[in-house]
């Protein structure tokens, strides 16, 4: 038997700068979930459009820069849309843990301004794309994910690179930065499923430097 696989790895490397942490966020997820969840009654996650058109996920955010979008474009914002009000800020167990697990992928500076909140219907996804619309690329790159599993994937510096896929699971960290910053990553379809706590849908928290 391959004592190796037979583990469960707590740090599994993507590529260089990149990893995947299973389970990281378990630790705090009591106080994590109920306080997420009073964000999402109160800063209820809306469908944005893009220049591609409407996205599948629903969005809400935390921090000083949310991230919005509409058919000219999108950008981060320092308000909420439509209206003229800023976002809470990023909520303490959300930052901390930001934090801890950037420092465990070998980023012990980051400190977080954005973080986006993207909520998973089955059926929802999120397209290839590269995060490069923050201004510091040494800042990483901290995704959470919550909820029913989800395929990740993370591909290249270019488009056309295969990507791996990661089965994401209920609390694991996906981190990436340095030589893998800029590289190409999406989800697959969601799969119906539900989960114990988080029911019918998969939610990814990406905490960013955006300024
Ligand atoms: O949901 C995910 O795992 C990825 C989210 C993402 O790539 C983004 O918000 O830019
Ligand atoms: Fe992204």
């Amino acid at each position: 038997m391959d004592l190796f696989s037979a583990q469960h790895p707590d740090f599994v490397s993507l590529a260089e700068g990149a990893c995947w942490l299973p389970g990281f966020a378990l630790p705090v997820m009591d106080t994590l979930w109920s306080g997420l969840q009073q964000h999402l009654s109160a800063y209820p996650p809306q469908q944005m459009m893009t220049p591609m058109g409407l996205m599948s996920v629903r969005t809400s955010s935390m921090g000083s820069w949310g991230w919005v979008g509409n058919s000219r474009g999108y950008a981060y914002s320092a308000t909420q849309p439509g209206k003229h009000l800023p976002w809470p800020a990023i909520q303490p167990v959300i930052l901390k843990l930001a934090e801890e697990a950037a420092r465990r992928a070998g980023y012990p500076d980051f400190v977080p301004d954005s973080c986006l909140i993207n909520v998973y219907a089955p059926g929802s996804k999120m397209g290839l794309h590269q995060d490069k619309d923050e201004m510091d690329f040494t800042q990483p790159i901290v995704s959470l994910s919550l909820g029913i599993p989800a395929t990740f994937l993370f591909g290249g510096a270019k488009r056309t690179d295969k990507p791996v896929k990661i089965p994401l699971q209920h609390g694991d960290v996906v981190v990436w930065g340095g030589a893998s910053r800029r590289f190409y990553h999406g989800v697959l379809q969601v799969k119906t499923n539900i989960h114990p706590l988080v029911g019918a849908q998969r939610i990814n928290l990406t905490l960013r430097k955006a300024r």
